[in-house]
């Protein structure tokens, strides 16, 4: 089956939200407990703590998936967001979110950094799923609404949506990079994922270089129009007719197109919920207790990913391991936390990940750590934002070496969190937060030499060179967090001649 084949249906239910947003994942997982009762639980990820906060404000609905096979679960209300389920078969999780999703799609545009697996079959159900996510869309929007569909696991519902419901105004936001045309032209679907982004009036990306790649994309395989971040889509006169008449214009050579706007949008955090919770008290004492039971180094490192090949965890671990070995660092001294959260665990390249991740934790472990101190504090869980923010307090340095990185939120939460305008944060270039966190100490994590200098600039940095830097991260985050970038996003969604305004949208948002 191809996108083509989705066919306009007239007849499509219509439904009461004006804001509606769709992801592969909901911001809750459901978890049945050993005596059989449920659990609706937090779901893991960057995606789901940026976009909380916006859908509790906005009284919208989120379709997605509940994280397990076969659940036919009915919407539901939770924590003020209105969840609509999406169900996926033990075979579509296999074959469109494990496979095509995250063994194709997630290496490509990671730059490659683990090879892409193609199987026809796996695209055949990420078609599949993307249909099957727009018809729940389509079913609860309102006439005229909005909805906004985040992220490479659905990159056909654009497309598919407008052809079922032309009067929606569709957003789409893509959470990791978008490749250089060199490498997203191995895709044998290449075309069919552009045409189904067009479907949309905006894409949104985290970086401006993003952007670019994904326009270049556009005019190699399609040879479309584009000017800035305006691409011109052409349509028929009978589809033309059902769409806002501010969307449509007339190209040069006389046809009727339809308007796409392709921009960066930075993602964001709450920035005053995790300074709120680093002044609790209680959090506070948490901190000190973390840095007691390490033995109270003089210098507490900190990692927090999930356990994935794009965030540098085996280069941070080796730079660590030769600090260790060169004698320029002691484990009295110093000492790494790592959180690894559990990821995708049934994809081969995350299995062989955390073999080859804890092989190195055991090495350095018994190499360099004594009976009072242990090098690196492993941990292969998933922690609350509680216990996150006490990590974060409790860390003199924090390291995102990511390889590649659409964000990486916890760059931003490490700075938000340090309301003691204290800490290092030491951060990869290839990750979007270092276009904006630019008084981080910047670094190449494949440069293992740069690195290890890096880290020990860190450790030795003055208190007054920290106060400095991290008093300017903190404006960063400060000025511009989550409720911004989602107010720059649907007010562009909007009104795309305009430049991205901050002022307060029909869904409400940021107050400045
Ligand atoms: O849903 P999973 O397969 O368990 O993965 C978790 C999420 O990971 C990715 O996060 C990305 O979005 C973050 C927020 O924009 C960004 O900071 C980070 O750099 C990205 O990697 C993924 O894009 C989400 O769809 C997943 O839910
Ligand atoms: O044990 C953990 C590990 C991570 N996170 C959260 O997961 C998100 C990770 O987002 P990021 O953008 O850094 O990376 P992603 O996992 O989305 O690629 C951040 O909000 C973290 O606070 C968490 O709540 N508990």
């Amino acid at each position: 089956m191809s996108t083509e084949e989705a066919a306009p249906r007239p007849n499509t239910p219509v439904g009461t939200y004006d804001l509606v947003v769709v992801s592969n994942r909901l911001p809750v997982d459901k978890v049945t407990r050993p005596d059989g009762s449920v659990e609706w639980r937090t779901s893991p990820g960057g995606l789901v703590t940026a976009l909380e906060p916006v859908m509790k404000q906005a009284d919208g609905a989120w379709v997605g998936w509940a994280g397990v096979a076969d659940d036919e679960s009915e919407p539901f209300e939770h924590d003020d967001i209105s969840i609509v389920p999406v169900t996926l078969s033990a075979a579509d999780i296999e074959e469109y979110y494990e496979g095509f999703s995250n063994d194709t799609l997630w290496p490509l545009y990671h730059d490659v950094i683990a090879p892409p697996t193609y199987h026809r079959e796996w695209w055949e159900s990420y078609v599949r799923v993307n249909q099957r996510f727009a018809e729940k869309a389509a079913s609860v929007t309102a006439t005229d609404g909005t909805v906004w569909v985040q992220d490479y696991q659905l990159q056909l519902v654009p497309k598919i949506l407008r052809e079922l419901r032309p009067d929606l105004t569709i957003g789409f936001f893509n959470h990791i990079p978008f490749p250089a045309y060199g490498i997203f032209s191995q895709l044998p679907w290449r075309a069919q994922i552009i045409e189904g982004l067009l479907g949309a009036d905006l894409i949104g990306f985290q970086r401006a270089a993003d952007a670019g790649n994904f326009t270049r994309a556009v005019r190699r395989l399609l040879s479309f129009t584009t000017k800035g971040t305006a691409i011109d889509v052409p349509i028929d006169e009978e589809i033309s007719e059902a769409i806002e008449p501010a969307r449509v214009s007339t190209s040069r050579r006389g046809s009727l197109v339809r308007t796409v706007h392709a921009r960066h949008f930075p993602i964001s955090i709450d920035t005053q919920s995790f300074e709120d919770l680093a002044r609790r008290p209680d959090i506070q004492a948490r901190a000190k207790e973390i840095r007691a039971g390490l033995g109270n180094p003089k210098v507490v490192m900190l990692g927090v990913d999930r356990l994935d090949y794009t965030k540098g965890i085996g280069h941070r671990l080796k730079a660590f391991g030769e600090l260790l070995a060169d004698g320029a660092v002691t484990v009295e001294d110093v000492t790494l936390v790592q959180v690894a959260s559990p990821s995708r665990e049934r994809v081969a390249a995350y299995q062989q990940l955390r073999d080859e991740v804890e092989l190195t934790v055991g090495r350095i472990n018994g190499d360099y750590s004594s009976i009072s101190h242990t090098a690196i504090s492993y941990l292969h869980q998933g922690y609350p934002r509680e216990e996150m923010v006490a990590l974060y307090l409790a860390s003199d340095v924090m390291l995102v070496t990511a390889l590649r990185d659409g964000m990486n939120l916890v760059a931003k939460e490490y700075v938000a969190s340090r309301f003691d305008d204290d800490g290092v944060l030491v951060l990869s270039e290839f990750a979007g937060a270092a276009d904006e966190l630019k008084s981080a100490l910047l670094v190449n994590p494949h440069d293992i030499d740069g690195l290890k200098e890096s880290i020990l600039e860190a450790i030795q940095m003055t208190k007054s060179e920290r106060t400095k830097r991290m008093r300017a991260l903190r404006k960063r985050v400060r000025d511009y967090d989550v409720s911004r970038w989602s107010t720059a996003f649907l007010s562009t969604l909007t009104d795309p001649s305009g430049t991205p305004s901050y002022v307060a949208t029909k869904w409400g948002a940021s107050d400045r």
